[in-house]
């Protein structure tokens, strides 16, 4: 039983990552290793062009490894599937003609999870968690950012996903804006639990809102460090201290790095 409660739920081992351009093979990351257990919250953090975005796709099944293999709940990624769900930036991929419900329930309906009145009971549902319940006959356009923010994760929770994987989702917010977003996320992931593969090329975002940080080198991206945030986190005044150590792992080779 040991052995089962054991299995992280999703599983990257030796993941080497090619892209084939005009201009021949593009190695995106070289055998990548980490896991993601349930409920974590894990950081890809590194410098631009390191592979962050390419390992994400990766997960999503949108690519397959060139090298080594993917697990979710040890079965091999073969292609997308709704036990993950892929947020890009900014949270705006809201569709502006439907409304809340109709946004929540639309991914339901496309991957057809669902018949459409279970769709729309499985959304309220999810409207509900993330308190937007007053909001569920409203358009986008009439939300704030943080209750759009809210809607897409609802989105995401309806779907019922194993993991949200987020693509530097805050990177064009401006600093009080993506503060606001980064404080309304954890609320959320305090209330609800859900296991998140959140990418970054931000060592203060990292800190803030990763459980564990995986810190990769430049291009082509290998994993440099892994670190148990949270646990160091627990220590009082240990947040400059990781900071510095992060620092010092991306700065080993690459001393032009910019948080
Ligand atoms: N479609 C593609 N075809 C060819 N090469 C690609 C493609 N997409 C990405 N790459 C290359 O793969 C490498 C990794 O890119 P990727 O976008 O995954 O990095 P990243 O760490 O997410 O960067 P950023 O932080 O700037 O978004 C880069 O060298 C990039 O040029």
């Amino acid at each position: 039983m040991a052995a089962v409660a054991d299995t992280p739920l999703l599983s990257v081992k030796g993941v080497t990552l090619r892209y084939r351009d005009q201009n021949g093979i593009v190695t995106a990351t070289d055998k990548v290793e980490f896991q993601v257990s349930r409920g974590d919250r894990v950081v890809l953090l590194g410098p631009s062009g390191c592979g962050k975005s390419t390992l994400l796709k990766a997960v999503g099944g949108f690519l397959a490894p060139s090298e080594g293999n993917i697990t979710l709940n040890g079965r091999q990624v073969a292609g997308p599937g709704p036990d993950r769900v892929m947020v890009f930036q900014e949270f705006d991929q809201l569709l502006p003609w439907k409304t809340v419900r109709e946004n929540v329930a639309f991914g339901l309906l496309a991957s057809r999870s669902l018949p459409k009145g279970e769709a729309h009971e499985r959304a309220l549902e999810a409207i509900r968690t993330v308190h937007l319940e007053q909001f569920a006959d409203a358009y986008p356009h009439t939300l704030s950012g943080g209750m759009k923010q809210r809607v897409a994760i609802a989105r995401c929770l309806a779907m019922k996903p194993e993991i949200i994987l987020m693509d530097e989702p805050f990177a064009a917010l401006d600093a009080l804006s993506r503060r606001r977003m980064q404080d309304e996320l954890l609320e959320l992931w305090s209330e609800y639990q859900f296991t998140m593969l959140f990418v970054t090329h931000s060592i203060e975002e990292a800190l803030l809102l990763g459980s564990r940080i995986v810190v990769m080198s430049p291009h082509p991206g290998r994993v440099e460090e892994i670190i148990e945030a949270e646990q160091l986190q627990a220590a009082a005044g240990a947040h400059p201290e990781i900071a510095e150590r992060i620092r010092q792992v991306l700065f080993r080779d690459a001393p032009d790095y910019v948080i």
